[in-house]
C-alpha cells in the first residue's frame, strides 16, 4: 500500500502534540498502527512506553489485531485499551480494587431503580416507561461525572433540579456504601487520584511516554483532563479524529475539545488528510452534500480514491413491511451475485426499527446478526398495566399488582390502604368504611375485575380501555407529561393486535416469558465482542456501525422523527443527528441504498430532511 504525503507525515511525526484531522475512510486507524510501529522500529521508543487508546473494546481489539498483523511475530508489549480499561488498571494498582467492585450496567439500573422507589418521584415527562427513565437518568448521572459538572449547573431533561440532585446523591451514596464503582466512576476516580497523588501520576507519566488516541472527537471532559495530566510534561500526544463523526454528544462527548487543544498547546501540529480510500465518488459526494449543512465543523476537502462508482439509490416505500420486503429482495440479489453476507449492512437509527426487517430476513432464511439491544415491548408501562389488570382478573391479588393500576384511572386509593402483601377488596372497603363515595369506587373496581374473569385477553383489553376508562387516563397522562398521545395509542394498538393470538392470560404469560428469555439470550450474545462476521448480514444501529466498513449499505427508515430523532429539537441536536446520518452513509464502499416510508400506522410520514439535502431537492 502506498501511503500519501499526509499519512506519511503523520506517521513520522516526531515528539510533541499532534492532531490528525481526517474524513471517513482516510486511513486514520491505519495511521495509528503504522505510527506505533514507526515509533518502535524507526525511532527506538520502548514498546511498553506506548499507550494506544480507543473508545470501544471492539475497536481496541481490532486495532491490536491490525498492529499484530503489521508487526507479525514480534509481540511488542504495547498497551492497547479503552479509556475505561486503562483507567481501571490504574485504579487497580492504586486501590487494589477488583472485578467484584465493578457494577454491571444491570446492577447500576437496579440500584437506580431502588433509589427512585425510595423517593416520591412519579413517572415523568418524555419517557415511555420506568425502564427508559432509569436508563436515561443513569445516562444523565454519567454526563454530570463525565463533564466534571457541578450538580447546580446540570439540568435534567426528566426531573426538576432538586429531584435530580436527590437521586444523584442517593445513588452515589448507596454505591459507596456497597463499595462499588460504576462505569463512569472509573474516569472520575482516576481524575481524583491523579490530582490527589502526584507521585502516582508521575509513575504513570514515566510509564506511558507516548500516547496515541483514535476517534478523538468522542472524548469527554474528564477523559481529556486525565489524558492531559498523563501526557505531561512531554506531551507526546498523538490524536486522530473527525469532528464530523462525533456522535456521542448525548453521553458527554465534546468535539470542541479538538478546537480547544489548538489553544491549549500552541506547539500543536495539525495534519489534515483529504483522500477517502473507502468509498466511491458518488458516495463521498452524497455524504458531503449532507454534512455541509452543519455549521459547527472544521471545513474539509475530500477526494475519493475509488472513481465514480454506482449512483446512490434512494427508495420510497409505503410502510415498514414494504421496506423490509424491498431490502430483503435487494440483499438476496447481492448474495446471488456472490457478495459475502458479512459485507452487507442494514443500518438504522434505533434498534426497534430492526423488528420488521429481522422478521422478513428470517422468513427468507437469510442469515443475519443483530448487534444492538432491542427493548422488550412487554416492559412498556402500558403493557405492564394491562398485564396487571389481566392478572387481577385471573384471580391474583398481589399488592404490587394493585399498586400498579389502582389509580390508572384515578380511584383515589392511597398506598397505605394496601399494607399487606396480598390485598383484597374487603380490606379496602374496611379501610374506607367511613367514606361512602370511596366505597362506590371500590365496588366498581371489584365488579370490573370480576367482569373480566372469563374474557379472552383481547376482549379484556377492550373492556379496560373503554369501560374502565384506561384510554381516558392515557389521554390525561399524555397531556400532563407533554408526550404524544398518539405514540401511547400506537403501543395500545400493537398490544391489542398481539393479544388476538392468545386465548387466556396464562397462555400469553408463557409466551412472554419465552420471548423475554430469547431476547435476553440474544442480547447477552450481542454484548460479547464479535469477530467473525463473514457469514451473516449485519443489522445494527448507526452508533454501532461507527468505524466499520461494508461493500453494500442499506440505510432504512430515513424519516423525520427517526433521523433526526423526534427528541432532537435544538440546533446542536439536529447537527448531531446529521453527523449520525453522515456516519451511516460513509460506511459504504461500493453501494449505498437509502429508503424511507410514507405511512406509519395509517398516517402519512415525511422523509428525512437529510435525504432531501442529499438529493438537493424537496420531496413532495
Ligand atoms: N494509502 C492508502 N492506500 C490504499 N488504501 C488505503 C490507504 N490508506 C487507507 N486505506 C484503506 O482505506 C480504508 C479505510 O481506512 P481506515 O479504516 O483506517 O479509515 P478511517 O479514517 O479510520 O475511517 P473512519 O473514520 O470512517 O472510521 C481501509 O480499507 C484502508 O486499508
Amino acid at each position: 500500500m502506498k501511503l500519501n504525503r499526509g499519512q506519511d507525515e503523520a506517521i513520522k511525526h516526531g515528539n510533541g502534540p499532534c492532531m490528525v484531522l481526517a474524513p471517513p475512510g482516510s486511513g486514520k486507524t491505519l495511521i495509528v498502527t503504522e505510527r506505533t510501529r514507526y515509533l518502535i522500529e524507526e525511532s527506538g521508543v520502548r514498546p511498553d512506553q506506548i499507550l494506544v487508546i480507543t473508545f470501544t473494546r471492539f475497536a481496541a481489539r481490532e486495532m491490536k489485531e491490525r498492529f499484530e498483523r503489521l508487526t507479525a511475530g514480534k509481540n511488542y508489549p504495547v498497551t492497547f485499551g479503552t479509556f475505561h480499561s486503562i483507567f481501571y488498571g490504574i485504579l487497580k494498582c492504586a486501590y487494589g480494587i477488583g472485578a467484584n467492585n465493578l457494577m454491571s450496567e444491570k446492577e447500576s439500573s437496579v440500584l437506580l431503580q431502588e433509589v427512585l422507589d425510595q423517593t416520591d418521584i412519579e413517572s415523568t415527562p418524555e419517557v415511555e416507561d420506568e425502564e427508559e427513565l432509569v436508563r436515561e437518568l443513569l445516562r444523565e448521572v454519567g454526563m454530570v461525572k463525565n463533564g466534571l459538572c457541578h450538580l447546580k449547573d446540570f439540568h435534567s431533561k426528566y426531573l426538576t433540579q432538586d429531584e435530580f440532585a436527590e437521586v444523584f446523591r442517593s445513588y452515589e451514596h448507596q454505591k459507596k456504601e456497597l463499595k462499588k464503582f460504576d462505569f463512569d466512576d472509573m474516569l472520575v476516580q482516576c481524575y481524583a487520584l491523579f490530582r490527589k497523588k502526584p507521585e502516582i501520576l508521575q509513575g504513570w507519566q514515566k510509564r506511558f511516554q507516548y500516547i496515541l488516541i483514535d476517534e478523538f472527537q468522542d472524548i469527554n471532559r474528564v477523559q481529556y483532563e486525565v489524558i492531559r495530566m498523563l501526557a505531561a510534561p512531554r506531551y507526546n500526544l498523538f490524536v486522530v479524529g473527525d469532528d464530523d463523526q462525533s456522535i456521542y454528544g448525548f453521553r458527554g462527548a465534546k468535539p470542541e475539545l479538538m478546537l480547544y487543544m489548538k489553544q491549549e498547546f500552541p506547539s500543536l501540529r495539525t495534519i489534515s488528510l483529504t483522500v477517502n480510500y473507502r468509498s466511491t465518488e458518488f458516495i463521498t459526494g452524497a455524504a458531503a452534500r449532507v454534512i455541509l449543512h452543519n455549521d459547527t465543523r472544521f471545513y474539509k476537502r475530500v477526494q475519493s480514491f475509488r472513481g465514480r462508482g454506482q449512483n446512490v439509490h434512494v427508495q420510497e416505500v409505503l410502510d415498514e413491511q414494504e421496506e423490509a420486503q424491498y431490502v430483503t429482495e435487494e440483499i438476496q440479489k447481492k448474495l446471488d451475485q456472490g457478495i459475502k453476507p458479512g459485507e452487507i449492512a442494514v443500518l438504522f437509527r434505533a434498534a426497534v426499527q430492526a423488528r420488521m426487517i429481522s422478521e422478513i430476513l428470517s422468513e427468507h432464511r437469510i442469515p443475519f446478526e443483530m448487534r444492538d439491544y432491542v427493548t422488550n415491548f412487554y416492559r412498556h408501562f402500558i403493557v405492564k398495566d394491562m398485564m396487571a389488570y389481566l392478572q387481577l382478573a385471573a384471580g391474583k391479588r398481589d399488592r404490587s399488582l394493585f399498586l400498579t393500576i389502582c389509580n390508572r384511572p384515578l380511584r383515589y386509593l392511597a398506598r397505605n390502604s394496601m399494607e399487606n402483601r396480598q390485598v383484597n377488596f374487603e380490606e379496602l372497603r374496611k379501610f374506607y368504611c367511613d367514606k361512602d363515595w370511596m366505597l362506590d369506587i371500590i365496588d366498581q373496581f371489584d365488579v370490573d375485575v370480576r367482569m373480566m374473569k372469563n374474557m379472552a385477553p383481547y376482549a379484556a383489553i377492550q373492556y379496560i380501555r373503554k369501560k374502565i376508562g384506561y384510554d381516558d387516563f392515557l389521554k390525561e397522562y399524555a397531556e400532563k407529561h407533554q408526550i404524544s398521545w398518539k405514540q401511547l395509542m400506537d403501543v395500545m394498538a400493537e398490544l391489542e393486535e398481539r393479544s388476538k393470538n392468545f386465548k387466556s392470560y396464562d397462555e400469553w404469560e408463557i409466551h412472554i416469558a419465552k420471548y423475554t428469555q430469547e431476547l435476553e439470550e440474544q442480547q447477552a450474545k450481542a454484548r460479547k465482542i464479535k469477530g467473525e462476521r463473514e457469514n451473516k448480514v449485519q443489522l445494527m444501529t448507526i452508533h454501532s456501525a461507527k468505524g466499520l466498513e461494508f461493500e453494500d449499505v442499506f440505510v432504512i427508515h430515513a424519516n423525520e422523527g427517526a433521523i433526526p430523532h423526534q427528541k432532537a429539537e435544538k440546533k446542536d441536536e439536529i447537527e448531531e443527528e446529521r453527523r449520525l446520518f453522515y456516519v451511516a452513509l460513509t460506511r459504504a464502499k461500493n453501494n449505498l441504498c437509502i429508503s424511507y416510508i410514507t405511512q406509519k400506522n395509517g398516517n402519512s410520514i415525511k422523509p428525512s430532511r437529510f435525504v432531501e439535502e442529499l438529493l438537493g431537492q424537496r420531496i413532495k
